[in-house]
């Protein structure tokens, strides 16, 4: 049986209902109170209070002995502590921000603990894939379809102790890099309502197969851009299918350690015209140029720093519909929760949702890739 464990931490530092629901990860899901995620070999379960984070760990095994539970809780602990990034003092980020930045300290009380995942590359560079034209609802919806079709359950993820199991525990991880670069995903995905991005996320998945050989290299060349200097990193993402000057940015941002890195969309090209004097008009569609990408990116950065790519979180997280009306309290209770294995007949096309959500993201960004590095305008 797993037990909670307790990390202290206080809600200043972590808002797990913010950050786990603002654009950055899709696959979380909402249990009660609780946040679960399934990794490759067991599910993270989360809460927190006003000063703890709570963990436990579902093992995928009808009783796990005390010791493999402890082994597992201690490795959780060490991956929670990676992809939050909890050496990363926020505190002290908001007050340099605060101190920075009167629009920042005017919406800082209510948007406290947003803070950049450090995510599985592979995971993000898919997931902001997905997330071409699109929003924080229906991109859910895809990343799940995706984890449904393409990994097989961890079955039997004994959790008896919950009042609020629905006793059908499969939780599905992220797909393989070999998994989404099969022949037929393009034509499968296309049926589950992914439209154009089937293509680029197949495409992408064989690029990187074909590329580096297997999952493990695949995983290892990924992550190794941790190492490249941002543009170098940037170069090597932009040669994906479906990968333009935003969604390498998130990427570069959200799981590469590129923390200086504001990826520009719609939210942040009104956020700057609107707070930070940026020519243009937010009622007349411009088109994103690269250099108005930079010129939106450099005049960013003067105002927040090195860690400029963290606080435009703040800032887009409180320009989310679903957040921006009285804070992150508010949006607790509204945000969309996606089932996590919904049945055949129930099943609704993606693409086809219409549920009431933030505008398409990337409408006013750079257009995604068409091929190995090629780029285009967009109007
Ligand atoms: N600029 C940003 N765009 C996003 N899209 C998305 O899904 N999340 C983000 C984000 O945090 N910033």
């Amino acid at each position: 049986m797993s037990l909670w464990q307790t990390l202290p931490l206080p809600q200043s530092q972590l808002c797990l209902s913010a950050v786990l629901k603002c654009g950055q990860s899709f696959r979380w899901l909402s249990v009660g109170e609780e946040y679960r995620l399934c990794l490759r070999d067991r599910v993270v379960c989360l809460k927190q209070d006003q000063s703890n984070l709570c963990y436990r760990t579902l093992l995928p095994h009808s009783q796990p002995s005390l010791p493999q539970q402890q082994l597992a809780e201690a490795e959780t602990r060490v991956w929670l502590e990676d992809y939050f990034q909890l050496g990363v003092n926020l505190q002290k980020l908001y007050a340099d921000w605060a101190a920075r930045d009167k629009v920042f300290s005017s919406i800082e009380t209510r948007f406290a603990g947003i803070r950049i995942l450090r995510q599985d590359p592979f995971e993000n560079l898919i997931s902001f894939i997905c997330s071409s034209n699109n929003n924080i609802a229906r991109i859910t919806k895809m990343v799940h379809a995706l984890c449904k079709h393409y990994s097989a359950p961890l079955v039997a993820v004994s959790d008896s102790s919950d009042p609020l199991s629905d006793a059908q525990l499969h939780y599905h991880p992220f797909p393989t890099p070999s998994a989404l670069a099969a022949p037929g995903v393009e034509n499968r995905l296309r049926t589950l309502g992914f439209g154009y991005r089937a293509k680029f996320i197949q495409q992408t998945a064989k690029m990187l197969i074909d590329t580096h050989g297997s999952d493990h290299l695949v995983e290892q060349f990924l992550a190794g851009l941790r190492n490249s200097s941002t543009e170098d990193a940037r170069q090597e993402l932009l040669k994906f299918m479906g990968v333009g000057r935003k969604v390498a940015d998130c990427v570069l941002l959200m799981s590469l350690d590129k923390k200086e890195v504001v990826p520009v969309d719609t939210h942040v090209y009104q956020i700057a015209i609107k707070h930070y004097g940026l020519k243009g008009s937010i009622k007349i569609k411009t088109s994103m140029t690269p250099k108005l990408y930079d010129e939106i990116n450099t005049k960013l950065f003067a105002v927040w720093g090195d860690y400029a790519g963290w606080a435009h979180s703040v800032l887009f997280t409180s320009d989310l519909k679903a957040f921006s009306a009285h804070g992150i309290e508010a949006a607790e209770t509204s945000l969309p929760t996606p089932p996590p294995t919904p049945s055949p007949s129930k099943r609704k096309k993606i693409g086809t949702a219409t549920e009431a959500s933030d505008g398409d993201f990337n409408s006013a960004s750079l257009p995604s890739g068409t091929g190995r590095g090629k780029r285009r305008r967009v109007s």
